[in-house]
């Protein structure tokens, strides 16, 4: 291999989040397209069951809400570092409009650059990431706060890995 082709980065595409193309790695939060939700508080909202199961307590841990205070990150971003948490799973919602994207890979062994996959959202998608799944720590395009849910217990749940090959999230907004 040239030095060239070492140097030079993977271009990762970034894809528009769906619900089909995300179904590997999670669920994404967003009320279904063209569906009613359940009727409910008389008539005044309806209602949409997203995700029955957030799996927050395994081995002692508790469910945990934060908000992320989040600054928006330049594009083209530059891969480094992928994380998990094999014990739970965290979920990802703007508050307000507000755009992110998102990096993942299949649960599993580190994943390899090519099994990288990258999605943004409409701005008012939010996501639950499978445990396991590997991701990027949350990548605002637009600054501002997001709700996260996620396992808490006595010891942190983050495995991290580094990539064998550089990674660049090919997107400009
Ligand atoms: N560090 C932290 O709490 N957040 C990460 O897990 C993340 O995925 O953003
Ligand atoms: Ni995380």
């Amino acid at each position: 291999m040239n030095d060239a082709a070492f140097l030079a980065p993977m271009p990762l595409a970034v894809q528009p989040l769906t619900p089909q193309a995300f179904a590997p790695y999670g669920t994404v939060l967003a009320a279904p397209a063209g569906k009613k939700g359940r009727p409910i508080n008389g008539g005044n909202a309806e209602r949409f069951d997203l995700v029955g199961d957030l799996q927050l307590g395994a081995q002692g841990g508790r469910p945990m809400l934060a908000l992320f205070r989040a600054q928006a990150r330049r594009f083209p971003h530059e891969v480094t570092e992928m994380e998990r948490h094999a014990l739970g799973s965290q979920t990802f919602v703007p508050l307000g409009e507000r755009r992110f994207v998102i990096v993942v890979a299949p649960a599993g062994e580190a994943p390899a650059p090519a099994a990288l996959a990258a999605f943004v959202t409409d701005g008012l998608q939010g996501v639950t990431l499978a445990p396991g799944t590997w991701h990027h720590a949350l990548l605002a395009v637009d600054a501002g706060d997001f709700v996260v849910v996620e396992r808490a217990a006595a010891s942190v749940d983050c495995d991290t890995c580094a990539l064998a090959a550089r990674v660049v999230v090919d997107w400009r907004d």
